[in-house]
């Protein structure tokens, strides 16, 4: 018997940053969307615990305890008291370290799929408690849809999504550390107060209306200066897309990814061609939010 589970991507429509906490994470206000890529996670009993992952991305993903699905299961198991005995097989289409929560959503889903496996019988309250301990954006691939995350993002409250939005989403050449960009945010805000982060009025009501060309008015990003600073060839790829089209472009999360909000699918295609053939982006993808958080299949 196998149980899989499918669980989304995610940008981040606002990412307002925080200054450095005394235990080194940044508080934030940070607005998540699921976006329609997924990876999807099988379980299946085996003697030991066992990762293998297929996919375009699939030689950057670790294969040992490190990796977030395996240690979903191992904590899943500790607090049970069995064995974390499973093979779990990620079938990966989310970009590696791409700022769109592709480990955050593999831990998500190996979790899912071990509690129904074994049938744990985890509440969702345990589930997103879990969640948290293994990263500030697990929580969030599990519940899908749109959030804003408090805290170091782990806390979530629901937002509402009045309408279909459109994204391309330009894939850069290697990935971009998640530690590293927080610090180089850290260094290049030095010296200056960094203000307490506020979700912005004017983007939720854009979301909860379904309003793309308020919603592409009020995105924004705190870690796109840092994450820049650390690749500068990233403006060249936002230039790229806002000249294509897209109503507006930014660093999704830490980055490297870019993502382009565009009205529909057919921007999306010529957009998508345009980025490619710009040479400034390793790869395309097109999808659309809202998304449902992890599924079992
Ligand atoms: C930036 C964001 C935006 O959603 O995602 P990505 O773009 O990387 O996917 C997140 O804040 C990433 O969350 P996640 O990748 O789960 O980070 P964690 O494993 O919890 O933490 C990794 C490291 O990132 C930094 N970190 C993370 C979250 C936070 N609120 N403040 C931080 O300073 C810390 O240096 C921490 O040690
Ligand atoms: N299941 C997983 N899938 C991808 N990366 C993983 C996974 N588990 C651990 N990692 C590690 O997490 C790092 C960040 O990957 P990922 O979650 O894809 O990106 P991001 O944090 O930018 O959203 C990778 O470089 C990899 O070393």
């Amino acid at each position: 018997m196998s149980v899989t589970v499918r669980v989304p991507a995610k940008v981040n429509v606002q990412l307002a940053v925080g200054a450095a906490r005394p235990d080194g994470f940044h508080d934030l206000a940070n607005v998540f969307l699921a976006v329609g890529l997924y990876d999807e996670v099988t379980v299946t009993p085996a003697d030991e615990l066992r990762v293998t992952c297929e996919g375009p991305d699939a030689a950057q993903v670790p294969l040992d305890r490190t990796n977030l699905a395996a240690r979903a299961a191992v904590a899943l198991a500790a607090r049970r008291g069995i064995e974390p005995a499973v093979h779990i097989h990620i079938a990966k289409d989310i970009p590696v370290a791409g700022g769109m929560a592709g480990g955050s959503a593999d831990g998500a889903g190996a979790l899912l799929a071990c509690n129904t496996l074994w049938g744990t019988g985890a509440s969702r309250a345990e589930l997103l408690a879990i969640c948290a301990e293994l990263g500030s954006d697990v929580p969030f691939s599990l519940v899908g849809g749109a959030a804003l995350g408090t805290g170091r993002g782990e806390q979530l409250t629901a937002l509402e999504v009045g309408g279909t939005f459109h994204w391309v989403f330009a894939v850069a050449d290697g990935g971009l550390s998640t530690p590293a960009v927080y610090g180089e945010f850290d260094r290049l805000n030095e010296g200056i107060e960094v203000p307490e982060p506020v979700a912005s009025e004017d983007l939720l009501a854009a979301l909860a209306k379904g309003d793309a060309t308020a919603l592409a008015a009020a995105l924004s990003n705190d870690l796109q200066p840092a994450a820049l600073s650390l690749r500068p060839s990233l403006a060249d790829t936002l230039a790229a897309g806002r000249a294509a089209g897209a109503r507006a472009g930014l660093v999704s999360g830490s980055g490297p990814t870019t993502a382009f909000l565009v009205p529909d699918t057919e921007t999306a295609a010529s957009v998508a061609g345009a980025l490619l053939a710009s040479g400034t982006c390793r790869t395309v993808r097109t999808a659309e939010s809202p998304a449902v958080g992890a599924a079992v299949l």
